[in-house]
């Protein structure tokens, strides 16, 4: 059985507190992008995972496909599998790819071994794996809270524009970009900004981690400059960076785009 996980950006981004586990609470907008992992479940003899496209960072071991599978299998009879991950979206760019992986594997086994899983226990077993794990779980746009993993869905419609999403060629961890953001409780604005229209967003919405990561990373504050003067409405880091992206649109020629790096993607 084969799945396609997708990418996500974030809308918008702030941190609001910081919680005595080290987690922090944030405000943010979860969008779901149509960039594909490809998954695929096959019954085996032996339990193995086997990666393809772009190298994946970490011993195979520890990658999420791996703990999902694992997490379902300390609960339900499961077989052993082989798991294959081709992998096309960018890691350590904020799109959440890992995360997506993982979640689309839960939901995959569910299907395949017919688990009987209700949404909800999938959320929960997502939660465990990690934090914005969950989203891809429902994978509609939703501002999250919590540590990102609480969702009330909201009205966000970017079938109207191109989105263009460049990804310079830095990984940023997820656990350093939090740690150079200071929490502000009082920030929370996102809900009211977002329903607003996308040309009202760049003076309105922020992502907190843009601060601390353009300051080592200016390369990345250098593709965000060189969207908005090629005619983005927005344009934003998407959550602790390094993929950009910008909202163009649709009547613009995206053909004549001249930014410093490769632009990844577009729809
Ligand atoms: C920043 C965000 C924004 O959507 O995504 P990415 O930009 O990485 O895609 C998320 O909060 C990333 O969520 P996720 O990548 O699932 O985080 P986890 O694996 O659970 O945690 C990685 C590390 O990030 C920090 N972390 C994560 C989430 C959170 N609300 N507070 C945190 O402080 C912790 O230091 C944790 O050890
Ligand atoms: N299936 C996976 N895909 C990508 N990264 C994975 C996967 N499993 C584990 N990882 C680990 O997660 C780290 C980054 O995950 P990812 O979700 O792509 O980050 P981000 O959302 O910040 O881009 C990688 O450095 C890698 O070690």
């Amino acid at each position: 059985m084969i799945a396609f996980a997708n990418a996500k950006i974030n809308i918008g981004l702030q941190v609001l507190s910081r919680r005595e586990d080290g987690y922090h609470q944030l405000e943010t907008v979860f969008y779901p992008l149509k960039m594909y992992d490809v998954l695929e479940v096959v019954e085996a003899t032996d339990t193995r995972f086997i990666p393809s496209g772009i190298p994946i960072p970490g011993d195979a071991k520890d990658n999420l496909c791996l703990r999902a599978y694992r997490l379902l299998a300390e609960a339900y009879d499961l077989p052993p599998v082989c798991i294959y991950l081709h992998k096309t979206i960018p890691i350590g760019a904020g799109l959440g790819g890992g995360s997506a992986d993982a979640a689309f594997l839960l939901t995959l086994l569910n299907d395949k071994f017919e688990l009987g899983l209700a949404e909800s226990q999938l959320l929960g077993y997502a939660r465990r794996l990690g934090a914005d794990c969950a989203f891809f779980i429902r994978n509609t746009p939703v501002l999250a809270t919590g540590i990102g993993d609480v969702f009330e869905d909201i009205e966000v419609d970017l079938s109207g524009y191109h989105v263009v999403v460049v990804k310079p060629p830095v990984h940023v961890s997820t656990a350093e970009a939090y740690r150079a953001v200071t929490p502000d409780p009082a920030s929370r604005q996102l809900k009211s900004a977002i329903s607003h229209p996308v040309a009202t967003w760049r003076d309105a919405i922020v992502n907190d981690f843009e601060a601390g990561i353009f300051a080592v990373h200016p390369v990345i504050a250098t593709i965000k400059e060189n969207l908005y003067q090629s005619g983005a409405l927005f344009a934003s880091m998407s959550g602790s960076g390094s993929a950009v992206y910008g909202l163009f649109n649709k009547s613009v020629q995206l053909t004549e785009l001249e930014v410093d790096n490769k632009v990844f993607y577009i729809e």
